[in-house]
Parts: structure tokens; C-alpha cells; sequence
């Protein structure tokens, strides 16, 4: 048992969790439980046990009764115990009777074990199997599902509605097929016992069942709404946290605090709207089991007085009635589970349905190493249906070129960028690199041509080693250390105690802005990618960081295609050719001097830059990269 389960933890880790996706929820279930189906099998098998040995303990009291205390005659099935070697003296009997009822209790409690054993197993299993289905599917989403979906709604599901199904398929699945099983035998068993009296007291079943599957509908709405409204709580609370500096810096707290105020009451009322049309399914069924117990005592009563049942058969049959309304009675207070476990899934399907991914194609190949000739040929390109950001955009890059974009804010620069590594596909036109179409490339091959600096740098929880290696994994100790060197970080990592190996990101050692883009550009040197996006990269920095920083980007841009996007028209005037963008246009191209002379926009925007830079420093202030 303790190998199998760790083979199968072993499994867990190293099998890629890509599965075919899901169409119905069936699909998806079948799915889930397909490749744990030796584990099923005994499952099923312990549960026949654990029903079957639930089923035979009211028979030794049945025996004690009758036959032990009373004189009924042993029923034919029970002769064979005259024959044991102990004899015909009823205490003899009344010990096998109790020996039996310690022999099921035994039997029926290691099917139980084995039942949770393997059912807790499974249920763990399908939920981490769910779990890393889903960030596989979102993490290949395309950005554009991120930009109308909120984060924290997305943890939500793969967090709470994630153990909802783990819960269900470990506690609550196992009793609703224990309890059809047991139905089932009890029925029988009843049947045997007095067929029409059976049929008098279960006639009431039907009646009962159908309101539970009237009730279910209205639980399952109801779920539906108090898991949304805890989706949005998450969502307010992952915001807030994640803009606390800004919440800090404008005092907002107030705010932040009556926005959670606000979805939590809804949360609670949500959750005590449900909470009404569930607490009603429980007194209900309660109160139609008893009017039938109640029948059943009131007839069995005159049946024995009459002779024509034995106390013990009453016994049994009320023992069995019992028995057959608890699992009756708990289908109704397993509705809220179900539904919650229907709520859930559904939840899961949609997220493991959105098929906004950037396809790639299946013959797509991995470009190799690119020289870095870009071409746009009129790409037209919209985040939200009908509302074009870029129009019919043509440029053309070749490879070893520095090109600066530039242009009004809002105009559609970085849209021009993220298309290049297909962050998102084009409406229209296409974006071709050495020829080739960038949607014929693989896109892992693809983004690995690609280097970015962005205006912020990201830093990931880990070491500044981990985060310097993090577009190339297996760079070397001393390949990173090289790059931080070129990218001017070296000197203040080896300040900090301890290096290389201080935590960084989330919780970590928090650096500068300067540093961080430093760290930003050993990373994309280490990456080595013969085509680099430079995005603002020293937007947020002051003249004293950008210094450094610039120092640091003309290592990188060595030897490479370079896109930078900036709104320092100095930044980029002696670059090789400069696009001007306005309102998803390309209003005008040239080099520094040629745009100077057409004394258009860029003239424009360079005097005005020009003229606040004497304003403010008494000089022009020069922060130029040189090719
Ligand atoms: N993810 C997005 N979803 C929807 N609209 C977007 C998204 N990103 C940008 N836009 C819109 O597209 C237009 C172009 O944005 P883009 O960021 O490309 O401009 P930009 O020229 O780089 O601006 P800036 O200089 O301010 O960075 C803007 O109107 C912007 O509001």
C-alpha cells in the first residue's frame, strides 16, 4: 500500500499534468478519476465489504432475541450451528450470536479503512492533479485573459473550489455510495423479512426524494452565489495587499477597509440566504421519516401481538428502517455538498475551457538563433473588439539595428513590442522576423530570441542568482556573475553578506529601482537573445540611477537588434531610425537629424524636452545611449 502511494507521489511530480480538454463535466470527472482506477476498484470492493457487514450486525441480536431468549425455532439458513462442536445449549448460541456481531464489527471496520485510506488517497491526487492542470492552462493563457480577469478570483478557484472537490471526493462521495449500497441491501433484506409491510413503510421514499432533487436546484443557486461573492472578496483582499505602498502613500486605508466591509457583508448574506433554503431540507425529511417509523411501530406492535412476526424480526426491521432513513436523511444534507461540489467543478471547467491562448501551430519550429530582421507589414491590432489601437503599422528593423519608438503617451508603443514575441497575436497584417512569420515559429523558441527591459523589473522571490538566471536556468555561476558585472551590478551585490545567495522579491531584501534595473539588464544579458526591447527602462529612475543604468544598457545592446521604446527623445537620437507613433500610426520615421529637419512632431517634442532640460538643470541634460 505505502509503495504504491509513494510510486504514485513519484508520478504525481514528474507527469506533465496536460490532459485533453475538458467538454462536459462528466468528461471532466471521468478525466479526473481515470488513471486512479486499481486504486476505485478497491474502493468499491471495501465499500460492498463495509455495506455488506453494516447489513448482517442486526442479525446476531436477531438470534439472541428469537432464539436464545425466546423459543422460535433457528431459521433453516442457521441450521448448520447445531452441528458445531458446541452443542445445543443457548448460551452457546447467544456466543456465537456475539462472537458474529464482534466479527462484522471487525470486517466492516477494516473495509472502512481501507475505504478512507484509498479515498483520501485519490481525493489528494485528483485535487493536485486539478490544481496543476489549471496553472498549466492559465500560465499559457494569453495576456490579453489577464487584462478582463481579475488574479485574485483566479486563486479562489484554484485555492477554495480546488478543496471543495477534495473534500467532496474524500468525505462526501464515499458516504453517497455507501448509502445507495446500503439502500439497496436494506430494501432487500426487508423485502425478505415482510414484503408488504416493507412496501407500506417505504412508501414514503419517493416522496422524499423528490423534494430533495426540488431542493437541490435552489442550493446549487445559492452556492453559486456565495462562491462568487467569496471570489470577489479574495480578489478585493489580493488587490489591497498588492497596492499597499499605494494605499500607504495616499492613506486610502479607510477606503480599501469599507470596499472589503462591502463584499464581506455580501459574502455573509449570500452565505445566510443559502443557509435558509438548506436548514429547510433537514427538519422536512426528519419529520416524514418519523411519521413513517411511527407506522411502522404502531403496525409491528399489532403484527407480534397477532403472532404473525417475532419480536426479533420487529427488532431487525426497525433496526433496518433505520438504518435505511439515515442514509434517506443524509442525501438531504448532502445536497449542500453536492451542489457546492457541482458549483465548484463548473467553476474549474470554465476556467479550463477559456481557450484565449496563442495557438501555436503544429508544425511550428523553433527558429534557432535569429539575426533579427523585424518587418510589420500592416498590422492592425485591437485589445477590445472594434476599438483598434494599432492601424495598418508598417515598419521595417534590420538585423543589428537600434531603432527608438517614440510618441505621444497612449499612442500604441509598447502594443508595437508586446506583438513582437506574441504576447498577442495581430488583428490584421503580419510580423515577420528573417523572413519568416512570427506565428510559424514555436513560441517558447520564439521568446527566447527576445530580451526586455522593462520599465520596472520584476523580481521573482528567490536569490539574486535565481533571478539574474531566470530566462536561462542553466547559466553558470560564473556566466551570471559576468553578466552582473557587465550590467553594473556586481559591485552592490557583493556588498550585501551574502551576495549572490540574498533573498530578493516578495518578503526578501528590497532593492533599489536602480538596482532592480540592473539586476533587469543581467538578466537579458544573460539571456543572450540577439533581439532586445528596451521599455522605458529608466523611466522611473533619477539622473543619478539612469547614469549607471544607461552605462549598463550599452553593454547589452552590443551586437543586437534593439527596440527602444522611451519617451526621452535623447535617449534614442543617435539611433539608427527613429518611429514616430501617433494614434496607432506611424506619423513619421527617419533618423534623429532627418525628423529634425521635417520639423514635425518629433521636432516638436524634442524642442520642448530640449527647452525643460536648460530649464531645469541650466544646461541641456544629455542621458543619450551611444550604438
Ligand atoms: N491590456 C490592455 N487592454 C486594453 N487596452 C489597452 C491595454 N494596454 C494598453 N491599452 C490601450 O492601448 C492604447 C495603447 O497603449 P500602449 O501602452 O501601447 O501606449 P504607449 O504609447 O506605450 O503609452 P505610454 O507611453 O503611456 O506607455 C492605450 O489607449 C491603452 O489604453
Amino acid at each position: 500500500m505505502g509503495a504504491d502511494l509513494k510510486e504514485r507521489y513519484a508520478q504525481a511530480l514528474a507527469d506533465p499534468p496536460v490532459a485533453p480538454p475538458a467538454t462536459s463535466l462528466s468528461s471532466l470527472v471521468l478525466g479526473l478519476v481515470k488513471p486512479y482506477w486499481t486504486w476505485l476498484a478497491i474502493i468499491f470492493l471495501a465499500m460492498l465489504a463495509e455495506t455488506g457487514m453494516s447489513l448482517a450486525t442486526p442479525w446476531p441480536l436477531k438470534v439472541i432475541i428469537d432464539n436464545v431468549i425466546g423459543n422460535e425455532p433457528l431459521p433453516h439458513w442457521l441450521l448448520w450451528v447445531e452441528d458445531l462442536p458446541l452443542g445445543r445449549h443457548n448460551m452457546e448460541l447467544a456466543a456465537v450470536a456475539a462472537s458474529a456481531m464482534v466479527l462484522f464489527n471487525a470486517l466492516g471496520g477494516l473495509a472502512s479503512y481501507t475505504n478512507n485510506y484509498f479515498t483520501e488517497s485519490v481525493a489528494q491526487y485528483v485535487a493536485n492533479d486539478l490544481r496543476r492542470r489549471m496553472y498549466h492552462h492559465l500560465l499559457r493563457l494569453s495576456l490579453s485573459y489577464y487584462d478582463t480577469h481579475q488574479v485574485g478570483k483566479l486563486l479562489s478557484t484554484i485555492t477554495s473550489d480546488v478543496s471543495t472537490i477534495q473534500d467532496f471526493a474524500s468525505e462526501t462521495l464515499l458516504n453517497i455510495l455507501i448509502d445507495a449500497l446500503t439502500i439497496i441491501g436494506i430494501l432487500s433484506l426487508m423485502f425478505y423479512l415482510n414484503w408488504d409491510f416493507t412496501l407500506m413503510a417505504v412508501s414514503v421514499s419517493p416522496f422524499i426524494l423528490l423534494f430533495i432533487i426540488r431542493f437541490k436546484k435552489a442550493v446549487k443557486a445559492a452556492t453559486h452565489e456565495v462562491r462568487k461573492d467569496q471570489a470577489e472578496m479574495v480578489a478585493v483582499l489580493q488587490q489591497g495587499l498588492e497596492s499597499i505602498r499605494a494605499i500607504n502613500a495616499y492613506g486610502r486605508q479607510d477606503l480599501e477597509e469599507d470596499r472589503l466591509k462591502q463584499v464581506s457583508l455580501e459574502t455573509v448574506e449570500a452565505a445566510l440566504r443559502a443557509r435558509k433554503i438548506k436548514s429547510i431540507v433537514s427538519p422536512v425529511v426528519t419529520i416524514l421519516v418519523s411519521f413513517c417509523t411511527a407506522f411502522v411501530l404502531w403496525r409491528g406492535a399489532s403484527l407480534v401481538l397477532a403472532g404473525v412476526m417475532t419480536i426479533g424480526a420487529l427488532t431487525v426491521f426497525l433496526s433496518y428502517l433505520s438504518k435505511f432513513f439515515s442514509p434517506i436523511k443524509d442525501l438531504a444534507k448532502m445536497t449542500t455538498n453536492i451542489a457546492q461540489a457541482m458549483v465548484a467543478l463548473e467553476r474549474i471547467q470554465q476556467i479550463l475551457e477559456t481557450d484565449i491562448i496563442i495557438h501555436q501551430k503544429p508544425n511550428a519550429r523553433n527558429p534557432g538563433k535569429l539575426k533579427g530582421n523585424i518587418v510589420f507589414e500592416n498590422v492592425t491590432f485591437s485589445y477590445a473588439d472594434n476599438l483598434p489601437v494599432l492601424h495598418n503599422i508598417s515598419l521595417l528593423i534590420q538585423a543589428g539595428q537600434h531603432v527608438g519608438i517614440c510618441g505621444p503617451t497612449g499612442s500604441g508603443k509598447s502594443t508595437i513590442a508586446s506583438l513582437i514575441p506574441r504576447f498577442y497575436d495581430p488583428d490584421a497584417g503580419r510580423i515577420l522576423i528573417d523572413g519568416t512569420d512570427v506565428r510559424d515559429f514555436t513560441l517558447e523558441g520564439l521568446r527566447m530570441q527576445i530580451g526586455f527591459v522593462l520599465q520596472e523589473t520584476v523580481l521573482i522571490y528567490g536569490s539574486i542568482q535565481e533571478n539574474i538566471a531566470y530566462g536561462r536556468p542553466e547559466a553558470t555561476a560564473a556566466e551570471i556573475i559576468e553578466a552582473a558585472k557587465r550590467a553594473n551590478a556586481h559591485d552592490f551585490i557583493c556588498r550585501f553578506p551574502k551576495g549572490y545567495h540574498t533573498l530578493v522579491g516578495e518578503r526578501g531584501m528590497t532593492l533599489s529601482g536602480g538596482e532592480r534595473q540592473r539586476i533587469g539588464i543581467a538578466r537579458a544579458i544573460v539571456r543572450n537573445s540577439p533581439i532586445l526591447i528596451l521599455d522605458e527602462p529608466t523611466a522611473s529612475l533619477d539622473t543619478e540611477a539612469e547614469r549607471s543604468v544607461l552605462e549598463a544598457l550599452e553593454n547589452l545592446m552590443r551586437g543586437r537588434t534593439v527596440i527602444t521604446i522611451t519617451h526621452r527623445l535623447r535617449t534614442i537620437c543617435h539611433a539608427d531610425k527613429i518611429f514616430v507613433i501617433r494614434e496607432g500610426v506611424v506619423a513619421e520615421e527617419g533618423t534623429h537629424e532627418e525628423l529634425l529637419q521635417a520639423g514635425k512632431l518629433y521636432s516638436e517634442l524634442y524642442q520642448l524636452q530640449d527647452r525643460k532640460a536648460v530649464t531645469i538643470n541650466g544646461s541641456p541634460h544629455d542621458t543619450r545611449v551611444k550604438p
